[in-house]
């Protein structure tokens, strides 16, 4: 009988041979790449984004990141790869984030699904049915996500100046925490008929705590998956939660169901409208898809607002001149802070949120895509179908040729449309690009331009608190980014 020393030797020599046999094998050996990405990707897990960037950095804008994956930098390529009817699907690992279960919109990979699905979500949320049905609810819960903010940045303005300098709600307004809040109760409201109440609370809810679960989840499982494996079989409570996150997030969508068949086809209830186009479009949407969209719309809609808020706050009020004009500017529209004059007579409000989503867009870390049949050329390297090619705007948004000081918050960047290269044109992809582009762009931008707006003229002079440094703001990535700290804390 062998020993155990023997068989784990030969289970080491064992993988060494296969990962030199895939790298030997890999259709990709033209592809620059360091040492090490040419056995395996295991180096940039962790803190990929940064990673792939060093090494766009060293090796250029076409590179492979494992023996069967490449990244790409390259303008004409990110275009191409992101552009409609070149047939660049979401890869594999999209959808097998939800094995045995709908996909929901953000994962699927079949084309003519996703554009059926996409045809019933998008009256809901075009401009015109957001602004007509949509717009008193999203100001209703800014207004209270402003109120709460500068409740408490005055109550920390007052604190430090009696020399309380901890890290505290008493001390300061931690404005991640309220857009966060402010973001989930409005989707909720939209995905569920109902709102979580969480700005009022304070805290979100153990529904939310799942969703949150779920992503990382996800990402634990692509990234290292054989690690994916052991908590479920390990009796700690948080890592069992880890796991159990999905089944919760999907049974709770029941609410939604409820909500759609008490609602009916009503223009404040989403699935309700999707339930009538579908009629309409002879298709259908089962209770699984309402169950599988509410918990995406919630895993969307969150975070992504609620961090670019928080960089925008942030960014603005380390350049207190920036700041001065800003509300200055937002000063003289009027207290109604009216969407449409928000829209036509904000130049630099507008600028401000496109510069933050240039270099601190939410979901910063790769998009991976499938070569379509016949592959593509970029750049002068061929890449065979099927090959996995991710594209990531951390490296395209701050690409040195491209933009004049990429590392500078530069608030004034966007207010000259007109001058911006076709490059910037191509490259400024604040919410992706193509068939797969973000499809609540127009909530978004309503969260984005009534959130900055309010903060601008109701908390006017908001300095960041003392103890929050620059580090604490640095990127963290895991599929969307956040900053280290998980907070930015503002006083009055
Ligand atoms: C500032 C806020 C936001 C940013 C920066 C953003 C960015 C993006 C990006 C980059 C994608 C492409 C993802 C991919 O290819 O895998 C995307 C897709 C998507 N986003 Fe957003 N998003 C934002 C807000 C929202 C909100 C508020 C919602 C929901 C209420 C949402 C829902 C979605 C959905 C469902 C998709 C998938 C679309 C498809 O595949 O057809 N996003 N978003």
């Amino acid at each position: 009988m062998l020993s155990p020393a023997i068989f784990i030797c030969v289970g080491v020599v064992a993988i060494i041979f296969l990962i030199l046999l895939s790298s030997i094998r890999s259709p990709l050996s033209h592809i620059p790449r360091s040492w090490h990405t040419r056995f395996s990707g295991l180096s940039i897990k962790g803190r990929r984004i940064h990673c792939v960037h060093a090494l766009h950095q060293k090796y250029g804008d076409i590179i492979r990141l494992t023996p069967t994956k490449v990244s790409v930098a390259e303008p004409n390529a990110v275009t191409q790869i992101h552009r409609i009817g070149d047939n660049f699907l979401k890869s594999r690992w999209y959808e097998s984030t939800h094995k045995g279960r709908d996909p929901g919109i953000l994962a699927m990979q079949n084309p003519t699904r996703h554009a059926q699905r996409r045809r019933l979500f998008a009256r809901a949320f075009s401009h015109t049915s957001l602004t007509t049905n949509w717009e008193a609810t999203v100001r209703e819960k800014v207004t209270m996500a402003i109120h709460r903010i500068k409740e408490c940045a005055t109550e920390g303005g007052r604190n430090l100046e009696i020399g309380m300098k901890e890290m505290d709600e008493k001390n300061g307004a931690d404005v991640m925490k309220w857009w966060a809040l402010m973001a989930t109760d409005v989707i909720a409201r939209l995905a569920f008929g109902e709102s979580f109440h969480m700005l009022e609370i304070g805290r979100q809810t153990p529904y939310i705590d799942a969703v949150q679960r779920t992503l990382l989840g996800s990402v634990i499982r692509h990234e290292i998956p054989f690690v994916w494996l052991v908590p479920r079989y390990l009796p700690v409570k948080n890592l069992r939660a880890l796991t159990q996150a999905k089944s919760m997030v999907f049974e709770y969508g029941e609410r939604a169901i409820q909500n759609m068949r008490r609602e009916g086809g009503g223009a404040q209830n989403l699935f309700g409208q999707m339930e009538a186009a579908a009629e309409k479009d002879d298709g259908m949407i089962t209770d699984e898809d309402v169950k599988a969209e509410a918990g995406n719309l919630i895993a969307t809609g969150s975070d992504t607002t609620a961090v670019t808020l928080t960089y925008l706050v942030w960014a603005v009020l380390k350049q207190p001149a920036l700041q001065r004009d800003l509300e200055a500017e937002i000063a003289s529209l009027g207290e109604r802070l009216d969407l449409g004059e928000l829209i036509k007579n904000a130049p630099l409000l507008n600028s401000v949120i496109e510069e933050t989503l240039r270099p601190y867009r939410a979901a910063l870390g790769a998009l991976p895509r499938m070569l379509p049949k016949g592959g593509a050329r970029f750049a002068g390297f061929d890449i065979a179908a099927g090959v996995e090619v991710s594209t990531q705007a951390f490296s395209f948004h701050r690409d040195l040729q491209a933009w004049p000081e990429p590392l500078r918050f530069n608030g004034y960047r966007f207010i000259d449309k007109s001058a911006m290269t076709p490059t910037q044109k191509a490259l400024m992809q604040s919410f992706s690009a193509g068939s797969r582009v973000c499809i609540r762009i127009h909530l978004a931008w309503m969260e984005l331009r009534l959130g900055a707006a309010m903060f601008f003229w109701d908390c006017r002079g908001a300095q960041l608190a003392p103890y929050i440094t620059d580090d604490m703001i640095e990127i963290d990535n895991q599929f969307l980014i956040a900053p280290k700290g998980h907070c930015c804390y503002v006083v009055l």
